[in-house]
């Protein structure tokens, strides 16, 4: 079994465990007193490179990283520190988050919020919405073609907007083809854990124009978010460099700094 799917295994018993405890009814009535998603697309396109930064306490590859007693707090820090939006992970087993930390973060920051999780059906986006994302991860390969359209529809229809994940070419049609606005690819291989930050110089020329194209993972400082910015990325995607990092204030205004510098338009 590999690394995605045992995860999948947990995702699904956790699953079944608050669905059995939470109706869809009752998390329907609570997402239609929440206020409308923001535009994840609108937020993340524009001028310079879009930093996403993520509140993540542990992961299959690391271990654990930071604590993170407060993820509102520290969504707060990322975004003074000028980020773009927050990805919070949901995911209880293998990497510490949960919904509450994502209600929590929504209440505190004004920024589009991503729910960060292995999402394998419709009452996850309805848990998303209820907890205030904005934004959802799909990851290609984790569904198949029929069930990755029927999510990508449905997050639209909740006025989430989808992150559809890719690991390579194959899936980037997949993507495209489910009507993806937003593309990420991941350097990091779900099977071996290794992260290959080539893997976006090699992926993102199959994304189409019009799709937005997020670099994910492997970002240890402004160095990475330049070259992935020279290889055509619009945002990367931060995790553990910002949280096991003394301040992540400023490390997100580095980021954001380099994200912006005229230089760096000049190539793009
Ligand atoms: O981080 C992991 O070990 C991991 C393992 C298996 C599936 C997903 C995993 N991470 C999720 C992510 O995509 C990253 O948290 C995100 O891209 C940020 O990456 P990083 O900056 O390298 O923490």
């Amino acid at each position: 079994m590999s690394v995605l799917d045992e995860i999948i295994e947990g995702v699904r018993a956790d699953l079944a465990e608050r669905q059995a405890r939470v109706s869809l009814d009752d998390l329907k009535e609570t997402a239609a007193k929440v206020p409308p998603a923001k535009d994840g697309v609108a937020a993340l396109k524009g001028e310079g490179v879009a930093v996403i930064c993520e509140v993540k306490r542990s992961s299959p590859s690391k271990g654990a990283l930071a604590a993170i007693a407060d993820p509102a707090g520290l969504a707060a820090d990322y975004e003074a520190g000028g980020a773009a939006a927050i990805s919070v992970l949901t995911e209880r087993r293998r990497f510490g988050g949960s919904l509450e930390d994502l209600a929590a973060v929504r209440a505190r920051v004004d920024l589009p919020v991503l729910r960060k999780d292995f999402i394998v059906t419709s009452y996850q986006l309805w848990e998303a919405r209820a907890h205030g994302a904005d934004l959802v991860l799909l990851i290609v390969a984790a569904l198949e073609q029929p069930a990755l359209v029927s999510l990508v529809e449905r997050a639209v229809s909740l006025g989430l907007t989808p992150l559809v994940e890719v690991h390579d070419e194959e899936e980037v049609q997949r993507a495209v083809d489910a009507g993806a606005r937003i593309i990420g690819v991941n350097a990091r291989n779900l099977k071996t854990l290794e992260v290959d930050r080539g893997t976006f110089a090699r992926v993102a020329p199959e994304i189409p124009d019009d799709v937005v194209k997020i670099a994910e993972s492997g970002v240890r400082g402004p160095h990475d978010l330049i070259a992935y910015a020279n290889d055509g990325a619009d945002a990367v995607l931060v995790g553990e460099s910002l949280v096991t990092g003394r301040d992540p204030r400023s490390a997100v205004a580095d980021l954001v700094a380099a994200g912006t510098h005229p230089a760096l338009r000049q190539g793009r």
